[in-house]
């Protein structure tokens, strides 16, 4: 029988290669989504609004005769935030709060500054005029993904923010659409998927191409957002989430198992993995996880989960766990060890890094503040979370004096000369011994 998950030693000679196979689904292209992708593009990009709304009632189980009927308004935003019973108002109303204190720390002001003959150089900085919001909703509601992806956009000063979010069956979550409101989202769109994408980047009839597309989403998502890249920007891969917890063997079993459930519970695509020094732990967290999981009301999801791509990983020590997560870069890594401190400053790749027993990956995903939209697939060697960052733009400012004319003049055309360019030497040099 398959075990519920899998078992390594890094002792083993066959290790990498076994744990190259357990991260390489997602990094490799999967030819069949790919494929798919490309041509539901292709079609959204010739057809527009007929073509949306034949995905959608294709993939989302939603027929519906206009683009019209797809539209979700402010008012019934508006309704179903008023509707919310009150806890669940507050939580809601808390978790924006502070998701939208963190993220204010995070924007960029213009600078300039004027050298000693008048020249001034600086950075002027601009937000997005129009950007999509991808929130995912095929195996569950993300209304925490609505907060994390808008409430970054607003504060950067993005003019209009665009949300798309598949509706399966043509069910509306109405926590969704309540966080919309608490957000401040301009439009609501109840259509997902690679054509959701596509109407984004390219515009229909119905919705006018953005400039940006951010926000998670699975497989096809994260295909056709690579797709249309350089028609619009992107945020990121946000695929199938992952969670790597170091642990040394003194946080409870159950709570270790529970916080790999939190991940694996997402997708069957989605990666748990423990890395862990102490044997004996390890068969503790097994055995948790074999206990709880019948529990679980997603434990089919788990379980494929799990059974994929999920590990017990036992190491040699902490720093061999140091290592090994420097080179998986996971999404989320959970330092649950005595000393967190001291390993997380060795930590180089990692999407977001949550230190000590209580810091679980969960409170992340709701509500400590900083995003919970991050890089997957190893991405995080070279992304980072989604942020205001990511709504603003960067221009150069270039005001040259006179006498920083003949300065710079001189430099540059020697340095055209150089490059054979005498259009852009005579251009600097008619500067020079200006009279005007
Ligand atoms: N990395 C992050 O920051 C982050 C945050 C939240 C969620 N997630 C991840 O987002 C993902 C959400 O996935 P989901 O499926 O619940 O919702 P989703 O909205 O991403 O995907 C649903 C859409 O997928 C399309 N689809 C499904 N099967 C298809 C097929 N056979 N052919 C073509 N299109 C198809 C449909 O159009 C459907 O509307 C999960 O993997 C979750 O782990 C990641
Ligand atoms: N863990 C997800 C990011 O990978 C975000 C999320 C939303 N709701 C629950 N979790
Ligand atoms: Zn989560």
């Amino acid at each position: 029988m398959k075990p519920v998950i899998n078992r390594l030693d890094a002792r083993d000679d066959g290790f990498p290669a076994t744990l190259r196979r357990l991260l390489a689904f997602e990094a490799g292209e999967d030819a069949h989504i790919e494929q798919a992708v490309a041509g539901i593009l292709q079609n959204v990009r010739e057809r527009g609004d007929a073509a949306v709304l034949e995905y959608t009632a294709e993939f989302d189980r939603l027929q519906a005769a206009t683009m019209q009927d797809l539209e979700i308004t402010p008012d019934e935003c508006a309704a179903a935030l008023s509707a919310l019973e009150p806890a669940r108002r507050t939580a809601l109303e808390a978790a924006a709060h502070r998701v939208r204190i963190y993220h204010e720390r995070q924007r960029t002001e213009s600078w300039q500054y004027e050298e000693a003959d008048g020249t001034v150089l600086g950075q002027k900085i601009t937000p997005m005029d129009r950007v999509g919001l991808y929130v995912p909703g095929g195996k569950a509601a993300y209304p925490s993904s609505v907060l994390m992806n808008a409430i970054p956009a607003k504060v950067a000063g993005v003019a209009e923010v665009i949300m798309v979010t598949p509706t399966p069956d043509g069910v509306r979550n109405p926590l969704v659409l309540a966080a919309a409101a608490v957000a401040g989202v301009d439009r609501v769109v109840a259509i997902g998927g690679a054509q959701a994408v596509g109407a984004l980047a390219y515009g229909t009839e119905s919705i006018a191409a953005v400039d940006k597309i951010v926000g998670p989403g699975n497989a096809y998502v994260a295909a056709a957002k690579r797709r249309v890249f350089g028609t619009v920007g992107i945020d990121m891969v946000a695929g199938p989430s992952e969670i790597l917890i170091i642990c040394d063997g003194s946080t409870p079993a159950d709570w270790i198992a529970m916080d790999l459930f939190s991940q694996a519970e997402h997708d069957e695509l989605a990666q748990a993995i423990l890395l862990c020094p102490d044997a004996d732990f390890l068969e503790q967290v097994q055995a948790s996880i074999e206990r709880l999981l019948p529990t679980m009301p997603r434990a089919d999801i788990l379980r494929k989960s799990l059974a994929d791509r999920g590990a017990l990983i036992h190491v040699r020590d902490l720093d061999e766990a140091v290592a090994i997560a420097n080179d998986i870069a996971p999404e989320h890594l959970e330092i649950s060890t005595e000393n967190a401190s001291e390993l997380a400053a060795q930590i180089r790749h990692a999407g977001a890094i949550f230190l000590g027993r209580f810091s679980s990956e969960a409170l992340g995903d709701y509500c400590a503040g900083p995003n919970h939209v991050l890089p997957t697939a190893r991405t995080a060697r070279f992304s980072s979370p989604l942020g205001v960052y990511d709504f603003q733009k960067r221009s150069s400012i270039i005001q040259v004096s006179r006498a920083g004319a003949i300065t710079l003049g001189a430099i540059a055309a020697e340095l055209a000369d150089g490059e054979g360019l005498p259009a852009h030497a005579q251009s600097a040099r008619y500067r020079l011994n200006s009279k005007t």
